[in-house]
């Protein structure tokens, strides 16, 4: 397997102490490569979350090892000084709800994050626009996220989780609200984007109709994954199929 993506060794997150303690993850193995989707599925309580939080710095697990290529994130303790800068720079975090920022229009939402990560405005919005002309929202680019429909605002969330070209995107459900033509556009997109930015991305679902398109899945049950090969359908001619 490729060294260069996510490496997940034997993790393991509890919550609480004593009578209120829970295993929430038992020892998680799972290897995902840069330019690669994978679906991680499992049922309510198993530890989806859970597992996106750490892998996305937002909580420390309790042991195990996380890997980013070479750059090893943690090794029974945070390997890492700056997590925030590890979550602006390298993780890119896309939820069921868009969460724009309702009072930016579309561009500045998606060169925010450049702007703080140090861009200039104009470079930062020039990167934005770019990004939104690829996901087909850039005629919406001067417009208030409250004017765009929900599938318009969740490209716009993509846009905004690629802007860095962070190696790693967690997306949570990002296909919950949309319907099925909209839910496979938004897998079609994210499986362009891996290729294209060599980006290794999860995606955590319960959603039946984009399970098809994955060639990989991490099932969870009870805090352990185990592997399945996936059917691997183009997102596209899923869409095809589905009009016809
Ligand atoms: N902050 C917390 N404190 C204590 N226990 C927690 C906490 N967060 C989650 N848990 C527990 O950890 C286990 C895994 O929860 P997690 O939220 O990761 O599951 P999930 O697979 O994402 O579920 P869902 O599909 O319902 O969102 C559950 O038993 C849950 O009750």
């Amino acid at each position: 397997m490729h060294t260069r993506g996510i490496i997940i060794e034997g993790l393991k997150k509890q919550y609480g102490s004593g009578d209120t303690l829970v295993d929430a993850l038992k020892g998680v193995e799972m290897q995902v490569a840069l330019g690669e989707v994978v679906g991680l599925v499992g049922p309510s309580g198993s530890g989806k979350s859970t597992l996106l939080k750490c892998l996305g710095a937002v909580i420390e697990p309790s042991a195990g090892r996380m890997k980013l290529g070479e750059t090893i994130i943690y090794d029974g303790k945070w390997k890492i000084k700056d997590l925030r800068a590890l979550r602006r720079d390298k993780i890119g975090f896309v939820f069921q709800a868009p969460y724009l920022i309702p009072f930016l229009d579309v561009i500045d939402n998606v060169a925010l994050l450049p702007m703080l990560a140090g861009e200039g405005n104009s470079i930062a919005r020039k990167r934005a626009v770019e990004l939104l002309e690829a996901l087909d929202v850039g005629h919406r680019a001067k417009a208030m996220p409250s004017q765009l429909s929900g599938g318009e605002q969740q490209r716009v969330a993509i846009a905004r989780a690629l802007v860095n070209h962070p190696p790693v995107i967690l997306a949570d459900e990002p296909t919950a609200p949309l319907d099925s033509q909209r839910a496979l556009a938004v897998i079609g997109i994210l499986n362009d984007m891996a290729r294209q930015y060599e980006t290794a991305i999860i995606i955590v679902t319960h959603d039946e109709k984009i399970i098809p398109t994955f060639k990989r899945i991490y099932h969870i049950r009870d805090g352990r994954t185990h592997e399945e090969a996936g059917e691997g359908k183009s997102p596209r001619e899923l869409i095809k199929t589905d009009k016809a």
